[in-house]
């Protein structure tokens, strides 16, 4: 489960985040949405203990990630929107390379390889090298890094950019499953038909403050509104009158 309560982030003179507050529970896909700017990108890298909050408090599976950042790590898997692929490494090298930084032992990674490229739909890429990889195949690459170690929470920017219908088909199926697993999955994205078919909790954010959370039928009700994106449109505009 992750907890996250009044969190505030400033750059500068910038504020990022100025008060989010909300929980994503395990088994649970929570779509964090926010027009861009948000704020989304900036939550994400300080529930993983990339960048320090102000002030506030941030509980990873009852861990502090800016007190213990190794520990929240080695249960975290985090796609970015920074891939970090190695060009002369095969998919399959590569990501030995880090399910041993993991801990893993090479018969356990190589085996958890294959299910993971199962999962994902890209057994053709395994054995090749990353240079010259299209952007849907480098994601997939990512995600497959991201989702090695199995860890119990898993935060996503934007995980379906570039991909194209059946791969977003898997990695709607591989998520299913994580869920059914019992993983706190939080997924920033702008898909708004994605959150539809798969999220059971939406956390709304516009200019760093947390504007609703509830299921997608919750938002729908709260506005009196049937489609989620006009949903969304409307919960956003009330902050921006209220800024
Ligand atoms: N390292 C940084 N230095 C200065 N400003 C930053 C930094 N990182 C983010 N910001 C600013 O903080 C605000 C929130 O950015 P963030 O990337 O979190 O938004 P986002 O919701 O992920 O947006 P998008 O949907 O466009 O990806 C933006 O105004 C951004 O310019």
């Amino acid at each position: 489960m992750i907890v996250v309560n009044d969190v505030r982030k400033q750059f500068g003179s910038l504020q990022a985040l100025g008060g989010v507050s909300f929980t994503a529970a395990d088994g649970h896909i929570t779509a964090l949405l926010g027009p861009n700017g948000a704020g989304k990108t900036t939550l994400l890298r300080l529930l993983v203990g990339l960048l320090k909050r102000d002030q506030g408090s941030i509980s990873i599976g009852g861990i502090d990630p800016a007190l213990n950042p190794m520990a929240v790590r080695k249960d975290i898997g985090f796609l970015t929107d920074q891939f970090g692929l190695y060009e002369r490494l095969s998919t399959r090298e590569y990501l030995a390379y880090f399910g041993e930084l993991n801990g893993m032992s090479m018969a356990v990674v190589q085996r958890r390889i294959d299910e993971v490229a199962d999962l994902l739909a890209m057994q053709d890429i395994l054995e090749r090298r990353a240079k010259g990889f299209s952007q849907g195949q480098r994601i997939k690459v990512a995600l497959a890094r991201t989702l090695l170690h199995k860890p119990r929470h898993l935060l996503l920017d934007e995980p379906s950019r570039g991909l194209d219908v059946m791969s977003t088909r898997a990695l709607r199926s591989a998520l299913t499953a994580l869920r059914h697993e019992g993983c706190c999955v939080i997924m920033a994205t702008h898909v708004m038909q994605e959150v539809t078919h798969l999220c059971d909790d939406v956390i709304v954010i516009a200019k760093g403050h947390t504007v609703a959370q509830g299921s997608p039928q919750e938002l729908c009700r709260r506005t009196g509104i049937a489609n989620l994106e006009d949903a969304f449109v409307s919960l956003v505009g009330e902050e921006g009158i209220a800024a």
